[in-house]
């Protein structure tokens, strides 16, 4: 086996996909962008879940909205529902793994509040009932999803935003993400704080 030929498959596969996710993409990150700075404009929060990979994306929007992007700026309010083990393992444990995200947004989430429920398959259960529950809590959804959208882009309204990747591979769907996690941020700031 090549190993570095295999390694410059991975690369250009992850190109790939990004150049065909920077043609079809970029009007939904804008809208998604747009509806977080409204609800941060209004005193609203972000809450941000998801599984394995995604719990990782999860924390690290939360982290560069709660800390900082790129520039220097006030923190702003967002929170990952994936890392309070104490919670998790008690909701996992006492009712189903399907509730960890959906029971922490019934105490969290306020109207208005957005949540950003992330999935390559848009089949996880337990983001499927965060965004029921967000639903019920008067909360907008922001999706990044990717394959066909699974049964997550069924029950997205059209206040909701989905954001798709084309691809059916998980790992080049969870490489788009990332990039569009980054987008989001630098365009939350762009409109928060200007000029740069
Ligand atoms: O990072 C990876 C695969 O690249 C895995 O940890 C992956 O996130 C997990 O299998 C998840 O449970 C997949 O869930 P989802 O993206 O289908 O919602
Ligand atoms: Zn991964």
């Amino acid at each position: 086996m090549d190993l570095n030929a295999r390694i410059t498959q991975h690369f250009h596969a992850s190109i790939d996909t990004k150049a065909e996710a920077s043609q079809v993409l970029p009007p939904q990150i804008a809208f998604a962008s747009q509806m977080m700075v409204e609800t941060l404009l209004n005193e609203g929060k972000i809450l941000a879940c998801g599984n394995g990979g995604s719990a990782g994306d999860s924390q690290h929007f939360s982290s560069e909205m709660l800390n900082r992007f790129e520039r220097e700026r006030p923190s702003l309010p967002a929170m990952a529902l994936t890392t309070d083990t104490s919670t998790l393992t008690s909701i996992a444990n006492d009712y189903s793994f399907n509730e960890v995200f959906s029971k922490q947004i019934r105490a969290l989430g306020q109207p208005g509040d957005i949540l950003l429920a992330i999935s390559t398959s848009g089949n996880s259960g337990n983001v499927i009932q965060a965004i029921q529950a967000a639903h019920e809590r008067e909360m907008r959804v922001v999706a990044l999803t990717g394959k066909e959208g699974g049964d997550m882009a069924a029950l997205l309204t059209p206040d909701d935003c989905e954001i798709r990747v084309p691809s059916q591979v998980t790992a080049r769907i969870q490489e788009v993400h990332l990039l569009v996690i980054h987008c989001l941020c630098d365009l939350i700031d762009e409109q928060l704080f200007g000029g740069a």
